[in-house]
């Protein structure tokens, strides 16, 4: 008899809990351990130590305000002092501006890179990570980077090493992580998720966590969020369901380690720079904990519930946004994750891929596996584009050509083996010298609509027009 898959709340040994998105949750890995009734009793329950950890200022609007206690053998600020790392990591940027990067209008388009063998080059995911492009400044709480590797934008990673006595803390901003190839394990202050390509995990600000690699090399995308904090979008006429559903994001049970570990290394992210500080024990001692500021993980390809059209006219990609993380004005993201899952398409009289299009917002997509919809070639698992503010972009030849000829046109279809995602954002963004100068970069990407034909059926002053010639009609 065929063994039923685990439910997605227990992977293995992993437990999670489900609906924590924005919710108040607790967890305890010894019974009793969490303090009732107040967050910090003169003596704590089994003799830890009460921290807490805030991700928004303590004054912000309850519906808003975040904040996590965190039980523990030893409070974090036990360690020696912080250094900037040696050596400093050349890749990695916090402040978009003309000394630190570019600004081009040009499309952009990078090709996967190859994942190094652990044996060339051992990289951990903190190595891994080069900034691709981003804007604004983690010193001043706003704007964002892609990381990706070789490749800065806010930050690609590609690893091929586990963190071993070693844990990195973002103090700049939230990570949003989505595997490419290979699976993550991340131990966090709050436990472990395992997070496999087709998921993404959100690691908020100031957390503490390690990325062990269960499957070797890894390969993925990072958007990190300066100053604000994701949350679902609004869903407006769709109405109270749809979309990326909150019970389907799973938070992590409570795990610990109170080994004594001579040397353990926190790697803190400020300002875009690494400082390193040794302590005595795993930053991963914490016993229980309660709140709403937590690491998250969600399935988007099996738990994530499309809409889109279902008579005429492609749809804006808003329709597919799994969280937005917001600016101060409505409507206008600092930035939004998109997915282009597995879906029916069923427009009639419609040409159904991305319509051809400038945007007041910059658009950075990477493809996690098969073929994105508007690029029949070129666009690869793993590889990357950007279209900047305004920058014309959409189907390549290919894909016009082949869809304006097509004899089933009208007919449902169903996109299949595809998971393409955006990261779009209302700032533009400034991108890093290495990210230009790639060898990975498809300097040719423009030829991909240069063979783009006119197919204007108008005949040398032969009017085809079937608008109402006006002035003639009035003389009649
Ligand atoms: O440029 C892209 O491929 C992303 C995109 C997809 C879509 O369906 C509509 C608009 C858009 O920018
Ligand atoms: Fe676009």
């Amino acid at each position: 008899m065929a063994t039923p898959p685990p439910p997605p709340q227990e992977e293995g040994r992993l437990r999670y809990m489900s609906g924590g998105l924005g919710n108040s949750l607790s967890s305890e890995a010894v019974a009793g351990s969490l303090p009732r009734g107040q967050n910090s009793p003169l003596l704590c329950p089994l003799g830890l130590y009460a921290e807490q950890l805030s991700g928004t200022p303590f004054t912000a609007p309850r519906a808003r305000n975040l904040r996590t206690w965190l039980y523990r053998i030893k409070p974090s600020v036990t360690h020696e002092p912080f250094h900037p790392r040696h050596p400093p990591h050349r890749r990695l940027i916090g402040e978009f501006d003309r000394t630190t990067t570019l600004a081009t209008p040009t499309q952009l388009r990078w090709r996967p890179t190859d994942l190094v063998p652990r044996e060339e080059a051992p990289l951990d995911f903190v190595d891994g990570l080069y900034t691709v492009c981003g804007a604004g400044s983690s010193f001043l709480r706003h704007g964002y980077a892609i990381h990706m590797y070789p490749i800065p934008l806010t930050c690609v990673y590609a690893a091929n090493k586990s963190m071993d006595g070693c844990a990195f803390c973002n103090a700049d901003g939230d990570f949003l992580i989505v595997p490419q190839q290979g699976r993550l394990l991340i131990t966090t202050e709050c436990g472990k998720l395992l997070v496999p390509p087709g998921e993404i995990v959100v690691i908020p600000q100031g957390f503490r966590f390690a990325v062990d690699l269960p499957d070797g090399p890894s390969r993925g995308y990072v958007s990190e969020i300066f100053g604000t904090h994701f949350q679902l979008p609004d869903l407006g006429p769709i109405g109270a369901n749809g979309l990326a559903s909150a019970r389907d994001f799973l938070s992590p049970t409570a795990w610990f380690e109170q080994d004594h570990r001579p040397g353990y290394t926190i790697v803190q992210k400020y300002g875009g720079e690494l400082f390193t500080a040794t302590q005595d024990f795993s930053p991963f001692n914490v016993v229980a904990w309660h709140g709403n500021y937590v690491p998250y993980k969600v399935y988007d390809l099996s738990k994530f519930c499309p809409f889109n059209t279902v008579l005429f006219d492609h749809a804006d990609p808003s329709i597919n946004t799994v969280l937005t993380a917001p600016t101060d004005k409505p409507g206008v993201a600092l930035l939004d994750f998109v997915i282009f899952p597995p879906r029916w398409l069923v427009a009639e009289n419609t040409f159904r891929p991305p319509y051809y299009h400038r945007n007041c917002m910059s658009e950075f997509m990477g493809l996690i596996y098969g073929i994105y919809e508007a690029k029949a070639d070129g666009f690869l698992p793993g590889g990357a584009s950007l279209h900047s503010c305004m920058t014309p972009h959409g189907p390549d030849t290919k894909t016009y050509e082949a869809t304006i000829s097509r004899s089933d046109a009208n007919e449902p279809s169903r996109l299949s083996g595809t998971l393409a995602f955006m990261f779009e954002s209302s700032l533009i963004p400034r991108v890093c010298q290495w990210a230009l100068d790639s060898p990975s970069r498809d300097l040719d990407y423009y030829q991909c609509w240069i063979g783009l034909k006119s197919h204007f059926a108008h005949d040398n002053g032969q009017a085809t027009s079937k608008e109402e010639p006006a002035d003639e009609d009035n003389t009649k």
